[in-house]
């Protein structure tokens, strides 16, 4: 479904990745593990579409869904208008999709009325409302407490259960990798390539 083939890709004269190979099968669950700074985000965004300066050739789905590290919300915006911006889905649907992530309450909310594990589930529910056939989430769970980490990981495997689709998960968490996916690729180096 989604094959990688990346020769090179630098910012200016540095080099960040270089053969970087893989696909995604339909459904598959795959981690992308390795160490602060080596490039996981960088090799994100290109799969995602969201940098196409590289050299090689990344084929993936049209409809992918990006969950960032920041939960990126319209904070001027209440939780259910900040669902809206990336789908057309009805009130009820949207709903739904809020309380299958804890957040059925807090539709008419706004972001920093909520904590940060709260806002994170409202980056997830806008994800999931895209119905993405890629799922990719970026270090999710990063700045969260022990606690809150092991609910957002039972609460994404469950979301992600009940759905068709493929997830790629960038961590440096062998742990999360472990438990949200069935493969997991790792990327080291420098410049950084899957080392495996
Ligand atoms: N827009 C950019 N312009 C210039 N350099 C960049 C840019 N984005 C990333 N880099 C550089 O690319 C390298 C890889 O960064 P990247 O954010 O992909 O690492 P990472 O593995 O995701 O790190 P972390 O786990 O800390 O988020 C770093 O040296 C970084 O400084």
């Amino acid at each position: 479904m989604i094959s990688v083939a990346i020769k090179r890709k630098s910012f200016g004269e540095q080099l960040v990745l270089v053969d970087v190979n893989f696909n995604i099968d339909t459904n598959e669950r795959v981690s992308i593990v390795g160490p602060s700074g080596v490039g996981k985000s960088t090799l994100l965004r290109v799969i995602a579409g969201l940098d196409t300066d590289y050299d090689g050739q990344v084929s993936s789905v049209k409809n992918s869904a990006v969950v960032f590290q920041e939960p990126t919300l319209l904070n001027w915006r209440d939780v259910m208008d900040n669902l809206r911006i990336t789908t057309r889905k009805d009130d009820a649907t949207l709903t739904t999709i809020l309380s299958e992530v804890g957040l059925g309450e807090k539709a008419q909310m706004f972001p920093l009325q909520l904590s940060l594990g709260q806002q994170r589930r409202v980056s997830l529910a806008r994800a999931l409302a895209m119905e993405p056939e890629l799922l990719i989430l970026d270090e999710p769970f990063a700045s969260l407490d022990g606690d809150m980490v092991d609910e957002m990981l039972s609460l994404t495997k469950q979301v992600v259960d009940a759905r068709d689709m493929a997830l790629l998960l960038v961590t440096h968490s062998q742990k999360e990798a472990a438990f949200l996916t069935d493969r997991r690729l790792t990327l080291g180096g420098n410049p950084a390539t899957i080392i495996q």
